[in-house]
């Protein structure tokens, strides 16, 4: 989809408000011509380069190209694209059961089962970008949505590619973006990044599945930031205790301070916890879950 030059609501009924955050606006978007809905996430440029406040076109044209070169179940597709005079539009699919952050949330945390069924889809999606020598960067689950949350096995969507980047062989690339809570010890020292800064958050995120907790959060991102560079976390006994050793096993094989040493995202879907060795394992778990509940 090139960028086109003429005036989104031509094409597009502009709805209700989806999200926004520092990216901008996302609203629900009617299409003209067919009445489908789909979502319309609308990026303030910067009007001089010196001003602060919107994004550089530079960067909005970044997430475009990667967004157009990832077509994936699992992650947030692109359909279209325009730009007016100090925005541009993003026509995107329509992902209705909001953030895997509030569905945890509501639920305090997750059943083993329920958070192998989302990792596996996140690891599906991550692995599929990392193929393509994509990073995205910014892995939270506020980036991680659910298509519709009252299905039984909802679908997962990765979402927000503002942070990513695409990796051309032999190039250095340093970015001191991302989250506090989620981002590894090699950003943080500023060294060398790769695909493996992924790997990282998701062990951050399997943790919070699991427990509810986020294992280095500290009252601020300073502290923050320390407790990850001295690898200071650990499976608290009141948040764990019905945890199997095999989660555990995952969580501790991603949050490995060596990037090169992280399982990769095709490494995690051959690790026990998310691929069963036998159809009796993959029974027993869900006996235990069963207990758990
Ligand atoms: N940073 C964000 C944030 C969001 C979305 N995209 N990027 C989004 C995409 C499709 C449907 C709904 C949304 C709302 C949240």
């Amino acid at each position: 989809a090139l960028i086109k030059l003429q005036n989104v609501e031509d094409f597009y009924e502009i709805g209700d408000m989806l999200g926004s955050g520092h990216y901008g606006q996302v609203r629900v978007v009617h299409e003209r011509s067919t009445g489908t809905r789909w979502a319309g996430k609308f990026l303030k440029l910067r009007r001089s380069v010196s001003s602060r406040l919107g994004l550089e076109r530079k960067s909005v044209e970044q997430e475009v190209e990667i967004l157009q070169a990832l077509q994936h179940s699992n992650i947030m597709a692109l359909r279209d694209v325009f730009e007016s005079k100090a925005e541009v539009v993003l026509i995107v699919e329509l992902i209705n059961g909001g953030e895997l952050f509030d569905f945890i949330a509501e639920k305090e945390n997750l059943s083993e089962n329920e958070a192998i069924e989302f990792m596996k889809q996140i690891l599906k999606g991550v692995g599929f970008m990392h193929s393509k020598h994509i990073a995205h960067f910014d892995l939270k689950p506020e980036n991680i949505m659910l298509s519709e949350k009252e299905q039984e096995h909802p679908h997962i969507k990765i979402i927000d590619f503002g942070l990513a980047h695409r990796f051309t062989p032999g190039e250095e690339y340093k970015s001191l973006c991302g989250t506090p809570q989620y981002i590894g010890p090699e950003v943080i020292n500023f060294e060398p990044l790769s695909t493996a800064a992924d790997m990282w958050s998701l062990g951050v995120v399997t943790y919070i599945l699991l427990s509810g907790m986020s294992p280095f959060q500290g009252d601020t991102d300073e502290e923050t930031l320390r407790n990850i560079v001295a690898m200071n976390y650990e499976f608290e006994e009141q948040y764990f205790s019905e945890t199997s050793a095999m989660a555990k096993d995952f969580i501790e094989k991603l949050l490995v301070r060596d990037p090169s040493e992280r399982m990769t995202a095709d490494e995690c879907l051959l690790h026990p916890w998310i691929k069963p060795l036998t159809r009796k394992q993959a029974a027993n778990r869900s006996r235990s879950s069963i207990n758990m509940k």
